[in-house]
């Protein structure tokens, strides 16, 4: 029988990454945003449950993004084992549990408690956990994750608003979330004996590829979207694979869409930060004042903004609105609301500015951000998409499989060069 690969990922931007390194393989991957059991959100997924239905049919893997990476461990539990049962359902027999490549989480979870969860409903004994992604710097050597040249703990992780990564070493950080003992397995060694999760070594695509043979009888492998790929190469079956052959590519237009397109980041990220200076030398970037305690109030300023940028330059300019570009505008916020209704709101005046965006009948969406992402995912109630070709390791360009006439870029914070935006733009200046 023919082996389909069900993956799990616990955030939206995650997602993309795991799809566009699981599409270099040539096979069929089809993403959807939450299920209809785990979203309990009837009427999103089931607007387009007839597309999904055929997408689904005819993919040789299929992602269900969640957005459980920060939220309470019982409901993140709750919702990857809904995707569980869901993708059963569907045939998918064996999974994968992506992750941040930086580990995101914290000493309550969610990457333990999950990760026990899927092992115990799939009877798994043992359970790899590989987040290394060598050709975005990221690494794990003697159970340590560093972030280019640095440990991670001593990278801009450090400071993450939601998930502050203060420890490297992933078997202590992981033990603290996890019931089942943790070990470790050094640079491709012997898997070691008996229950438990095992943190892998590995620094580059050798280590994944040895990795990933020797896990191909596990039913449950955990994650970056690097091994991902390597482990769906071993075990996915498919004949006629080289006739998919970057199968979004040849499917989709893959290029920005004609028409409007407005950069949304939210992503406090070092990265981000960078991206968004260099854009700002030659586009016009808004910076949401976050002063006025309302969601409206914020989200209508940066769309008045828009429109005289459209009204005094150029009808099509592409424009650019950020969340984390004034000196202390994360501290300060954080201060007045909290961290969580911080990020809560930051995340509100996205996503409604996304919908004001899209309804006005701008194309091309470009958001950086994990749970920014998220949110405009949502409010937008895109329940499924196909996979473009890569702009940068790891970010697709994607199209809503219900509304194909616009794309969509969901970057992780992280990721991508100086130049991204403008590569996701389709200009060069
Ligand atoms: N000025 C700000 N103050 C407080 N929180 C912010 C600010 N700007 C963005 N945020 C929040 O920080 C979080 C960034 O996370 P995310 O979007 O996942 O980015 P990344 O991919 O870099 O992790 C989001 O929840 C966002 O709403
Ligand atoms: O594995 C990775 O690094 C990314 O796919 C990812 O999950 C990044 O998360 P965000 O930075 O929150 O987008």
């Amino acid at each position: 029988m023919k082996t389909r690969l069900g993956c799990i990922a616990d955030d939206y931007t995650g997602a993309t990454d795991l799809s566009s390194m699981l599409a270099r393989t040539g096979l069929r991957v089809i993403q959807l945003f939450g299920v209809p059991e785990v979203a309990g959100r009837p009427n999103h997924v089931g607007f387009s449950d007839e597309v999904n239905r055929d997408a689904i049919d005819q993919a040789d893997i299929v992602v269900v993004a969640l957005k459980s990476r920060s939220i309470p461990a019982d409901e993140a539990v709750k919702y990857s084992l809904g995707a569980l049962s869901f993708l059963q359902h569907q045939g998918f027999d064996r999974l994968f549990f992506k992750y941040c490549s930086t580990f995101d989480s914290t000493p309550q979870g969610n990457i333990g408690p999950v990760a026990d969860a899927l092992a115990d409903r799939l009877e798994c004994d043992q359970v790899v956990f590989c987040p290394s992604f060598p050709e975005n710097g990221r690494t794990v050597y003697q159970g340590h994750l560093f972030v280019g040249d640095q440990l991670l703990s001593e990278s801009s992780m450090r400071e993450h608003p939601l998930n502050p990564m203060t420890d490297s070493c992933l078997v202590r950080w992981l033990q603290s979330q996890s019931q089942r003992p943790v070990g470790r397995l050094g640079r491709r060694s012997g898997l070691p004996e008996g229950r438990q999760h095992v943190v892998a070594d590995a620094i580059d695509d050798d280590d994944l590829r040895h990795i990933a043979r020797q896990t191909r009888e596990h039913r449950l492998l955990t994650g970056g979207s690097a091994i991902a790929r390597y482990w769906a190469e071993e075990i996915v079956s498919c004949p006629d694979r080289n006739a998919h052959q970057n199968h979004g590519e040849t499917e989709t237009n893959n290029g920005p869409l004609a028409g409007r397109t407005v950069v949304l980041a939210g992503s406090c990220s070092a990265a981000t930060r960078q991206q968004v200076a260099l854009f700002r030398e030659t586009f016009p970037v808004f910076d949401l004042p976050l002063k006025e305690p309302s969601v409206d109030v914020e989200s209508e300023r940066a769309w008045h903004w828009t429109q005289a940028q459209w009204n005094s330059i150029k009808n099509d300019t592409p424009v650019l609105i950020t969340s984390a570009s004034i000196p202390n505008a994360v501290s300060d916020l954080r201060r007045r609301l909290g961290e969580n209704e911080a990020a809560n709101f930051v995340e509100a005046v996205f996503a409604s500015l996304a919908e004001k965006f899209v309804e006005s009948g701008v194309q091309n969406l470009v958001v950086a951000g994990g749970e920014t992402s998220g949110a405009i995912v949502n409010r937008l109630k895109i329940c499924g998409v196909r996979i473009g070709c890569e702009i940068a390791p790891g970010v697709p360009r994607v199209f809503p499989i219900q509304h194909p006439e616009m794309s969509l870029v969901l970057k992780s914070g992280n990721f991508g060069s100086e130049r991204f935006f403008f590569d996701a733009i389709g200009r060069n200046s």
